[in-house]
């Protein structure tokens, strides 16, 4: 069995983020998902829904065998505990494969680092985003909350 690992902070599901999980599935037989705790999530706005529902989402998806709450303090004790063949990182993903793969090294991990590929809208208006899917919200929908109900 060839256990896969991806992580990520899957706010707001959509198709960009099934595509990560298929594609992250197909490098092994089984699918774990490590969804980010929103103190770690420091590089765009935070998530607008709880770690929990974020992860209740990810693990109804077919891709996904299980979907894991992230450690809040060190991304590592997932991983140890998970003992992964391979890590895919999600095509756009800040993080550097040879820093994860030292850190992997450093704790004795035997574990690969890959990076899924992307996937382009299939359609006009398709989001493939959840800071455009809050800014579509906003645009469209931020007056109504001025609005007093009579
Ligand atoms: C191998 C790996 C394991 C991770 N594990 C965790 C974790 O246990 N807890 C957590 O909060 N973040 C974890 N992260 C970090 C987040 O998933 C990631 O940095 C980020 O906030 C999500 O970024 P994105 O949604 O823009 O892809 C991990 C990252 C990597 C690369
Ligand atoms: N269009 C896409 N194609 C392939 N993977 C995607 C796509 N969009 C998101 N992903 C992947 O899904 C994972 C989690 O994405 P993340 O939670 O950062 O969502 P996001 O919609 O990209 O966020 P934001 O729009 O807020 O930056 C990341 O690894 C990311 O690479």
């Amino acid at each position: 069995m060839t256990r896969v690992v991806a992580q990520g902070t899957f706010d707001l599901l959509h198709p960009g983020h099934v595509h990560y999980l298929e594609d992250a599935a197909t490098y092994g037989d089984e699918l774990h998902a490590i969804v980010a705790r929103r103190p770690n999530v420091t590089h765009k706005p935070a998530p607008v829904l709880c770690a929990r529902q974020r992860r209740d989402m990810v693990d109804a998806l077919d891709a996904v065998d299980e979907a894991h709450l992230g450690d809040p303090e060190d991304v590592f004790v997932p991983i140890e505990r998970l003992d992964p063949d391979v890590i895919v990182l999600g095509f756009d993903q800040h993080h550097d494969e040879a820093d994860i793969a030292a850190a992997l090294d450093a704790r004795e991990i035997d574990c690969r680092v890959e990076r899924a590929s992307g996937r382009e809208p299939n359609y006009e208006d398709e989001l493939l985003s959840s800071g455009d899917i809050v800014d579509r919200i906003l645009r469209e929908r931020g007056d109504e909350s001025d609005a007093t109900p009579s």
